[in-house]
This record gives structure tokens, sequence and C-alpha cells, in this order.
């Protein structure tokens, strides 16, 4: 899932600022997110992140600040990023007095697709999302996971390049956030940017190709996953040796090491970069010691978020309910 730096971008920000009477609630953000990408907005309650969709989206105005999505101006081209978007929120847009087919059908008619066309794509995306034999059920009578597919598959309808998904799977059980992910990797794979918001820090992990860390209004990180847990100490690499007498003469060529003489292993710190591990194999070399095995220890991403927020992450927080 790694993205070209050649792709162009689907979305650049620069400087959004939005104020809610003296609260301030995004301080300057900046964002680039190249064309076929997954990029999550992560952080906890309140950071900024639904409004941060909003003003991209053009639902509201920024107080200052520029974007462009699908190299439109937010501003001055806003009914044209409307047409080349498509945003999934924290509220359903599923009607649950129609079934499945209607509600995607309803959507059709609001992108003023032909009725022909909108009846196709209507019956492909209710296969696609496992819901044909729901088609004719109304929506009120559908599982949380299967109205979030619904939600999404009506997002779709349109067939927008760009989609905003805001907390896809907040409340959703284990397997419906599985499925929910493997929808989400399928919509990229065939190319469609995704600007996903999360409070979950394993789902930024799972999809994200670029994770940016909202705290406070501002962005307090940002870069792929790995880079983002190299960013914070506790990383570390972690030698193996076949007998003790190897382990004492590795762990006197290292100034800062753990030694554990019980699983005669040495603990030396690391970035986890190649260039970190390559000098300490090459101590190792130049010196005839040799380790029985390497492994690399990042820390996950819940140090970083604790680290870098000052805040553990949120994922036990009680769930949100979205308004029916
Ligand atoms: N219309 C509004 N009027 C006043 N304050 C608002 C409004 N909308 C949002 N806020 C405030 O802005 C802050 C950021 O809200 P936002 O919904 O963007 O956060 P979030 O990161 O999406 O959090 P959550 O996960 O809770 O949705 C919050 O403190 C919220 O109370």
């Amino acid at each position: 899932m790694s993205t070209s730096n050649a792709a162009p971008a689907a979305i650049t920000a620069i400087g959004l600022r939005k104020s809610y009477g003296d609260k301030v609630v995004l301080d300057g953000i900046d964002l680039t997110i190249p064309e076929g990408s997954i990029f999550a907005l992560l952080g906890p309650n309140g950071a900024g992140k639904t409004t941060t969709v909003e003003i991209l989206s053009t639902l509201i105005a920024a107080d200052g600040g520029e974007a462009q999505i699908a190299g439109y101006d937010m501003v001055r081209q806003a009914a044209k990023v409307r047409r080349s978007i498509g945003v999934t929120g924290q509220f359903s847009a599923v009607d649950n007095l129609l079934t499945a087919e209607e509600n995607l059908m309803l959507m059709a008619d609001l992108s003023h697709l032909p009725k022909a066309e909108g009846k196709r794509r209507s019956a492909h995306l209710l296969e696609r999302f496992d819901l044909t034999e729901a088609a004719h059920k109304t929506a009120a009578t559908f599982s949380g996971g299967m109205r979030r597919k619904l939600d999404l598959a009506m997002t779709l309808v349109s067939s927008p390049g760009i989609i905003f998904l805001d907390e896809p799977t907040t409340g959703l059980d284990p397997r419906s956030r599985r499925i929910m992910w493997e929808l989400i990797r399928d919509l990229v794979g065939q190319g469609t940017t995704i600007f996903l918001t999360t409070q979950y820090l394993e789902e930024a992990d799972q999809l994200a190709d670029r994770i940016a860390l909202l705290d406070h209004g501002r962005l307090v990180a940002e870069g792929t996953a790995e880079e983002l847990k190299r960013r914070i100490p506790g990383g570390h690499v972690r030698l193996q040796f076949s007998d003790a007498a190897e382990l004492d003469t590795a762990a006197g060529l290292f100034g800062v090491a753990n030694k554990d003489e019980e699983s005669l292993t040495l603990q030396i710190p690391s970035d986890g970069s190649v260039a970190n591990l390559r000098a300490v194999l090459d101590v190792l070399d130049t010196t005839g010691v040799t380790a029985e095995s390497l492994t690399v220890h990042t820390p996950d991403l819940d140090d970083v978020f604790l680290t870098l927020t000052g805040k553990p992450a949120q994922d036990t927080t009680p769930q949100k309910e979205s308004a029916r």
C-alpha cells in the first residue's frame, strides 16, 4: 500500500483555521494527500477531526486557509468539489423507512443519474457489499454493520474519486469492522482516495498510507505508521546469543545495552532504521561476535499517541450512538 511520491495530490490544504466563539478548533492545518492513497486523521474526542472533514467537504466554511480538492478550490469552486467527493459521516444518511435498494436509488436520483444507470449501480453495490438479500428489507431492520455498509454504498453511487469517511467503524463489532476495512482497501485498489478519521489506532495502522495526529487543533505528527512509531523512544533491537561468553563480549561493545543473562539476550536502543541496524551488525562483524538472531521492536501507535498528545488513546471510551 505504498504511495508513489509522483502521484498528484487529491487534497491539499494550507493553514486551515476554525474557531467557534473563543474556542480555537483548528489552529493552522496543512495537508497533502496523494491520489489513490488512504490518509488517516487520528485524534481524541473533540480534537477537530469532524470539523476538518466538514471544511474540506465544503459543508462549513473555514475562518482561514486554503484547500484544493480534486484540483478545485474549496471556496471558489465548491460545487465542483462537491461533485468530486463522497462523504460518509458519523450521522447515517440511511433512511430507515426505505429499503436498501430504495436508499441507493434515492442517492442515484440525487446524483442525477439516469434511472437505468442508477438501477445498475445499485444492484452492483448491493452485491459487492453483500446486501443483495437485504435489498428489499427496510433499513430499520438492519444491524449496525449492515447499516454502515449501506451508508458507504450510498456514498459510492455517484462514483466519487475522493471519499471522506468520518469514523467509519466507530461502534461496530470486530467482524463488521474488518469487513469495512476490506471494502475500504478495495476502493483504494481501484484508485479512490480516502480521507479517514478515526479514534482507533489499529484502524489507522491497518489502513492508512499516512497518518496525521490531530491534537488541540494542530497536527502534532505526520508520517507512515512506521515513521511515527520510530519517532518516539522505546524502540530497540534485541540480539539473541547462544552462550553467556558471547553475550558478555557483545554487552561490552555497545555503550548502552540491557543484558538479560537468563534469556541470553541483549537489548540495544534503536530507532529501527536500516542505518541503525547496519551499524549494530557492523560492530558485531568487525569484532567477530556472532548473534543467533536479531529482532527489531518498534513502539506501537498507542505509545506514539500517548507520547505526542499526553493522553492515552481513546479506544476504550464509550462509543457514540449514530443519530437515526
Ligand atoms: N457547531 C459548533 N459549535 C460550537 N462548537 C463546536 C461546533 N462543532 C464542533 N464544535 C467543537 O469543536 C471541537 C471539535 O469538534 P469535532 O467534532 O471536530 O471533533 P472530533 O475530533 O471530530 O471529535 P469527535 O470524535 O468527538 O467527533 C469540539 O470541542 C466541539 O465541541
